[in-house]
């Protein structure tokens, strides 16, 4: 079982690369903001709660977070293995995952980033607000919010996973054919 963190920014890439490492390596592709926005669009109690936040470009509480990914997990009972994408995003959903998994005899097998400049992602999601309907991709004020989350909650994940020997990163700046060989490179590791 390999499980697989991508780790990055708002609109480093991690959805495009997502589709084609799950096909690659036969992976439960989880992505919390997918989850989201499925609650949302369905009215369910979850995502009326989510869309507060996520509107803002403010992370949605970990206790909601972990508890939805958890359960996720739970309906996958014959997984190979995940991919966890956009989760963890803080400390103590990094935590509740480690301890999670750990309760089911398995583990994160590495963390692998998507690394690119402030700049050019900005201007990608702006791009992205234009087709994807993402309320939250079509308004700067937003845009900087959710990386001044990143910048606070997240960032700190990378001290995290390389304390425990387990962080990664590629160049996130290239074709997506060429950036999925770069984590390919990495993942075909394990
Ligand atoms: N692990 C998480 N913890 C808290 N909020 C989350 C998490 N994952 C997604 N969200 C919410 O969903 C929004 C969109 O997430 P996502 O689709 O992964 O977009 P992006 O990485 O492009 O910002 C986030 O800004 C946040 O509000």
């Amino acid at each position: 079982m390999i499980n697989i963190v991508l780790f990055g920014k708002p609109g480093a890439g991690k959805g495009t690369q997502a589709e084609f490492l799950k096909e690659k390596y036969t992976l439960t592709h989880l992505s919390t903001g997918d989850i989201f926005r499925f609650n949302i669009k369905n009215e369910t109690e979850l995502g009326l709660l989510a869309k507060t936040y996520m509107d803002k470009g403010d992370l949605v509480p970990d206790s909601v977070t972990i508890q939805m990914l958890q359960s996720e997990v739970e309906k996958n009972p014959e997984s190979k293995g995940f991919l966890f994408d956009g989760f963890p995003r803080t400390i103590a959903q990094a935590e509740a995952l480690d301890a999670f998994l750990e309760s089911k005899n398995d583990k994160i097998t590495a963390t692998v980033a998507l690394e690119a400049d402030d700049e050019i992602l900005v201007k990608r999601l702006l791009e992205r607000g234009k087709t994807s309907g993402r309320p939250d991709d079509q308004d700067e004020e937003k845009i900087r919010n959710r990386y001044q989350e990143y910048n606070e909650k997240t960032a700190p994940l990378m001290d995290y996973y390389k304390s425990q020997g387990k962080f990664y990163a590629v160049n996130g700046i290239g074709t997506i054919e060429e950036i999925t060989e770069r984590l390919s490179t990495i993942i075909d590791k394990f």
